[in-house]
């Protein structure tokens, strides 16, 4: 049924950023409407971060028991794999988004179901799965959250082949008996390492190196750390084609068939393609406000998410390509929601300021990632070559972690980090740090990033005697004396 509505602001896709920017311009005091085609609650919530995290946490819990003698002794057995599954679908919420509608109504928003297009000038056209359409007016704004769609590259076969994207790895039911991954980037590397624990035998693809967005020697931990689980990690390899296998009986089974250019093939039951995402802008009617869009190019906005030209439209999340990361995502939609809310009330008016509340400033300078691989990798800012590349003169200080919380956390512990200094104003502006569960040591880097802490002041930022942050004693220390 055909129906029409206005409101104070649209918001065109409900993941993570979509939320967070109808929540905010409601607590700036406006009316939101989200549009939503799929489940509220995006990629992250049901195909991204909690699903692919809950797979891999119970194979860490286990390997971080296994690295202490004394516990590793009480390990009787391997993962128990339905109840991981099981436990993942509870993350997952069974795939079912009622319990965010359920805050996004509590938070006072509304929700539309349908796939949405911007039709005109701060109207959005939604159709709804009934096959009807809805038509919305924003008295305000229209903001595209659709977030970003997965790469796949054109291989001979592929086609043909059955095969899975990131969305059927992490809500798999059972586990493959052998999965080959395709592209060694964040995802397919963690998911490389999840099913390698849950009893896949596991082959890794990489065209040049694993995570080769970060330092070597994090690169090469994570890459043995892979190895340590059994997987085969090929590095320098490209796939050639990709044959579908129809299995003649038990001894000749069925699957796709990889052939790879040094001439050697891979039978899998399952091909993961896990060679990275794009953002989410074919199909939104964006070339209506952005000519020359093509599907894919990011949209280009300001840190308030505005985009350029088109005082109503606005952009946030990983559509935008700047930081595609949930937590950034959310971050720049509460800058959105705020803005929104704020131009609205004739609060706001010309170019932002820089680290105020309506300006996502630290896409640009502190962009914190955690791959939650084992060892996992942590880093914020810039790499040594970024801050070249963006003018900074930088020094560095690297060390392997071997600190007493390190011995104690773990038998055998192996772990990296480095600081990336800038010499003008004597702070940090990267941190990378590799090992055991070094997650939790992210935020103090982040902290230090973007409160542009002098190194002098860092110096009297103690650790805690004996934790693995006495690494930031001992980086203090290597600067101070090298
Ligand atoms: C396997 C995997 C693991 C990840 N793990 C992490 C992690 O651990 N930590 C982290 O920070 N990030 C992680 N990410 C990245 C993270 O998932 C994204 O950065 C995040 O989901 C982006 O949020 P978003 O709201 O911008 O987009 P999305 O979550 O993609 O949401 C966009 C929403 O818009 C809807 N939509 C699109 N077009 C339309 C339309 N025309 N009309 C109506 N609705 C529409 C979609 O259905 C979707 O619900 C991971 C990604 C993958 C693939
Ligand atoms: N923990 C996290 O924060 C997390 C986890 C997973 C994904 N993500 C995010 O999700 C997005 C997608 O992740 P991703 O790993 O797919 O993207 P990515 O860009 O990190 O990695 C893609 C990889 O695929 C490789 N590749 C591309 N084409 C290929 C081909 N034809 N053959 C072989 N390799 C090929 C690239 O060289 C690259 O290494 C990223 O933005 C990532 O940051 C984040």
């Amino acid at each position: 049924m055909d129906s029409s509505l206005t409101t104070d602001v649209v918001v065109l896709g409900g993941g993570p950023t979509g939320e967070n920017v109808a929540d905010y311009a409601h607590k700036g005091g406006l009316d939101a409407v989200i549009v939503e085609r799929d489940l509220l609650g995006g990629e992250c919530s049901f195909w991204a971060c909690m699903p692919s995290k809950a797979l891999l946490r119970p194979g860490d819990a286990l390997a971080g028991v296994r690295r202490v003698d004394g516990a590793r002794q009480a390990v009787r057995g391997g993962l128990d794999v339905a109840a991981v599954l099981a436990r993942r679908d509870g993350f997952a919420a069974g795939w079912d988004d009622a319990g965010q509608v359920a805050w996004a109504e509590g938070a006072g928003l509304r929700v539309v179901r349908g796939h949405g297009r911007v039709t005109g000038e701060r109207v959005v056209t939604v159709g709804t799965p009934d096959g009807g359409e809805v038509t919305i007016e924003a008295r305000h704004a229209v903001v595209v959250a659709t977030g970003s769609v997965p790469v796949i590259p054109s291989l001979d076969g592929l086609d043909e082949a059955p095969f899975w994207t990131t969305r059927e790895a992490t809500a798999a039911q059972s586990v493959p008996g052998r999965l080959v991954v395709l592209g060694a980037g964040v995802a397919g590397t963690e998911l490389a390492q999840a099913f390698a624990r849950l009893g896949s035998d596991v082959t890794l693809l990489a065209r040049d190196a694993v995570l080769r967005a970060f330092a070597a020697p994090a690169r090469e931990l994570v890459a043995a750390g892979l190895q340590a689980d059994g997987v085969d990690v090929r590095l320098g390899v490209s796939v050639r084609r990709v044959e579908r296998r129809v299995g003649a009986n038990d001894d000749e089974p069925g699957g796709v068939l990889v052939h790879l250019d040094d001439d050697s093939t891979i039978l899998a039951d399952e091909l993961l393609v896990a060679t990275g995402r794009r953002p989410a802008t074919g199909d939104v009617g964006l070339e209506w406000a952005r000519p020359g869009l093509e599907p894919g190019d990011p949209l280009d906005v300001d840190d308030s998410g505005r985009v350029p030209d088109v005082p109503w439209l606005y952009g946030a999340g990983d559509v935008t390509g700047r930081a595609p990361l949930t937590h950034q995502g959310k971050y720049a939609a509460r800058a959105v929601g705020t803005a929104i809310a704020q131009r609205a009330a004739g609060k706001l008016d010309g170019a932002v300021e820089a680290w105020s509340d309506v300006a996502a400033t630290a896409d640009g300078v502190a962009v914190p990632q955690v791959v939650f691989s084992d060892p996992q990798v942590a880093s914020v800012g810039h790499s040594a070559d970024a801050a070249r590349d963006a003018g900074l003169q930088v020094r560095t200080v690297e060390l392997e972690i071997a600190v007493a919380g390190s011995s104690l956390y773990a038998d055998d512990y192996a772990g990296w980090a480095q600081l990336v200094i800038d010499d003008a104003r004597d702070v940090v502006v990267g941190a990378t740090f590799c090992g055991p569960d070094v997650a939790e040591l992210l935020h103090a880097a982040t902290i230090a990033v973007v409160g542009e802490v002098p190194m002098s002041r860092l110096w009297h930022a103690v650790p805690a005697y004996p934790t693995v942050s006495e690494v930031w004693l001992r980086l203090l220390e290597a600067d101070r004396f090298r």
